[in-house]
């Protein structure tokens, strides 16, 4: 279980602030896969790293029950300078994991030839997603964090590679996945909340969700 209580968080824009969250208290329980439903700019990328640790709350509390994630799509995880079966490595030395595993698997999901070996510096921006979602799956977490959706790769082939290990992995795992646009969130999640006004809204269906998101859109 991953909890939040009563926590808030804002950024002072230089005119004004600008509020996250107000005082939120929510759950994510474990085999409820929920998404996150917010338009660009109001707090997704802030919400999902206060959830993976990796940004604080200015008061309450973030309870973590679990292996939580680090974020898909968030850059830092790599160190760019390395190729991707250096990062591999290190992640699974990291975590405890075999290398020799992490390294064959992600080098298997990615399929980016001989440049897994090179510095990814040299990647596009199809291969540095290909290879950050490889090693977000390799590791073993109870809840995966993940920004907007999939890989954006134009790669039809890989798309659906990734979403159908994305699914085998749901059926042990949960994910949390923020987006602007429901059709982003219909193939994984079962419960879904709208962020407003620093404020999520939790409901059981995001059929719900998705009326609420854009009669007030
Ligand atoms: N470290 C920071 N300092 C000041 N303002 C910040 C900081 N991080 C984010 N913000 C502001 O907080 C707001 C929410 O940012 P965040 O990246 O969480 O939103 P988002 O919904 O993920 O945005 P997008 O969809 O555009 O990626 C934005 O107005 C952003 O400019």
């Amino acid at each position: 279980m991953l909890e939040f209580i009563e926590v808030s968080k804002s950024y002072w824009t230089g005119t004004r602030r600008k509020v996250i969250l107000d005082q939120a208290t929510f759950r994510v329980e474990l085999g409820n896969s929920l998404g996150i439903l917010a338009p660009n700019g109001t707090g997704k990328t802030t919400i999902i790293n206060m959830m993976a640790g990796l940004v604080k709350p200015d008061e309450g509390r973030i309870r973590r029950g679990c292996r939580v994630s680090f974020p898909l799509g968030v850059p830092s995880t790599m160190n760019k300078q390395e190729s991707a079966k250096a990062n591999a490595r290190f992640l699974a030395q990291l975590y405890g994991l075999d290398p020799d595993y992490v390294e064959a698997f992600c080098r298997w999901v990615c399929d980016i030839g001989e440049y897994f070996d090179r510095p990814m510096t040299t990647y596009s921006r199809g291969m540095s997603a290909r290879v950050g979602f490889a090693l977000l799956l390799a590791l073993e977490f109870d809840i995966y964090l993940i920004d907007e959706g999939m890989p954006s790769t134009t790669d039809v082939e890989f798309n659906r590679k990734a979403g159908n290990l994305l699914r085998e992995r749901l059926a042990n795992a949960t994910v949390v996945i923020v987006s602007h646009q429901p059709k982003t969130l219909e193939k994984f999640c079962r419960s879904a909340a709208v962020l407003r006004d620093g404020r999520l809204h939790m409901f059981d269906t995001l059929a719900e969700a998705t009326r609420m998101y854009e009669y007030a859109a």
